[in-house]
C-alpha cells in the first residue's frame, strides 16, 4: 500500500536516512524497530507526507492513512473536549450525524476510557488516556493504513497488552495495513508479521518477526533483543 524506494533524508548537513527501502502492506502488521534517534519518526512523517524526502521515491496506493503521534500532547486541540475531537474525526465521512454517537461510544468503551473523560478537555486527561483517545480517533476514520509511532509509550504493560489485543481484533476484521513503530522488541509475536530494524538511519535487518526474534542475523538486532528482554523482565 505504501512503498519507499531508495529514500534519503537530510536535515541541514546531516543525512539521517540512507537508502531506505520498505513497504507497508495491506493485511499485515509491519514493525519498525530502532533506538532513539535512529530515524523512525522521520520515516513515519515521510510515509504520511508530512515531509518530502531529500531524494528517492514514495509510492502510495491509498490516501486513507492515519498517523498516531508519539506524543499525544500534540494531537488535540486544547480548547475542544475529547468528544468534540472524536466527532471531528467523523465529519466528512459517510456517516450521518445521528449515527456518530453509535460509532464513537463502542470504540471509547473498548479502549476502556472512563465515561467522565469523554467530555473532558485534553489537559484534564492523563497521558495514557490521551494516547487512547488518539488511537480511538484514528480508528474511527477507518483508515486503510495506520501508522502508530510509539503508540503505547504512555501506557502501563497491562493496558499496552489490552490495546494491542484490540488493535489486532480490528485489524483482522478490516484487513488494514499497520506500521507499528517501537524502540524495543516487546512480546508481540501474535501481532506482528514483518520487522524492519533501523540503525542510525539504515535498515540493517528485515524479515518475519518470528525469524528475526529467534535467529537475528545482525549483531545490532541481537543487542536490541537482549536489551528488550532485560527491560521486559524488569517491568514484570
Ligand atoms: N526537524 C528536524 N531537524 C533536524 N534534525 C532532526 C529533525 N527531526 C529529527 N532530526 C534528527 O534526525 C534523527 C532521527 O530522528 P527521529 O526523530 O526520526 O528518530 P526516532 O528514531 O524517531 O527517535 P525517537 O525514538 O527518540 O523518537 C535524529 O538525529 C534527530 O536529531
Amino acid at each position: 500500500m505504501i512503498e519507499m524506494k531508495n529514500v534519503y533524508q537530510q536535515y541541514g548537513n546531516d543525512v539521517v536516512l540512507h537508502d531506505i527501502h520498505c513497504r507497508v502492506t495491506k493485511g499485515k502488521v509491519t514493525a519498525l524497530i530502532g533506538e532513539s534517534g535512529s530515524g523512525k519518526s522521520t520515516i513515519a512523517e515521510l510515509l504520511v507526507s508530512l515531509r518530502s524526502p531529500t531524494s528517492g521515491k514514495i509510492e502510495r496506493h491509498t490516501s486513507s492513512i492515519q498517523y498516531i503521534y508519539q506524543n499525544p500532547e500534540r494531537s488535540f486541540n486544547p480548547y475542544w473536549t475529547m468528544w468534540a475531537s472524536m466527532e471531528e474525526a467523523l465529519r466528512g465521512l459517510k456517516y450521518p450525524k445521528k449515527q456518530w454517537q453509535a460509532e464513537i461510544v463502542p470504540v471509547l468503551q473498548q479502549l476502556e476510557l472512563p465515561k467522565d473523560t469523554w467530555h473532558a478537555l485534553p489537559h484534564e486527561c492523563s497521558g495514557g488516556q490521551k494516547q487512547r483517545f488518539a488511537i480511538a480517533r484514528a480508528l474511527l476514520q477507518r483508515p486503510d493504513v495506520l501508522i502508530a509511532d510509539e503508540m503505547t509509550s504512555a501506557l502501563d504493560p497491562e493496558n499496552e497488552k489490552k490495546i494491542i489485543q484490540y488493535l489486532k481484533q480490528i485489524y483482522e476484521s478490516r484487513s488494514m495495513a499497520i506500521l507499528y513503530i517501537t524502540h524495543r522488541f516487546q512480546e508481540l509475536s501474535s501481532f506482528i508479521d514483518d520487522v524492519y530494524v533501523l540503525k542510525e538511519g539504515r535498515i540493517v535487518e528485515y524479515g518475519m518477526y518470528e525469524r528475526v526474534m529467534s535467529q537475528p542475523k545482525h549483531s545490532y538486532t541481537k543487542k536490541l533483543i537482549e536489551a528488550s528482554t532485560y527491560f521486559e523482565r524488569k517491568r514484570k
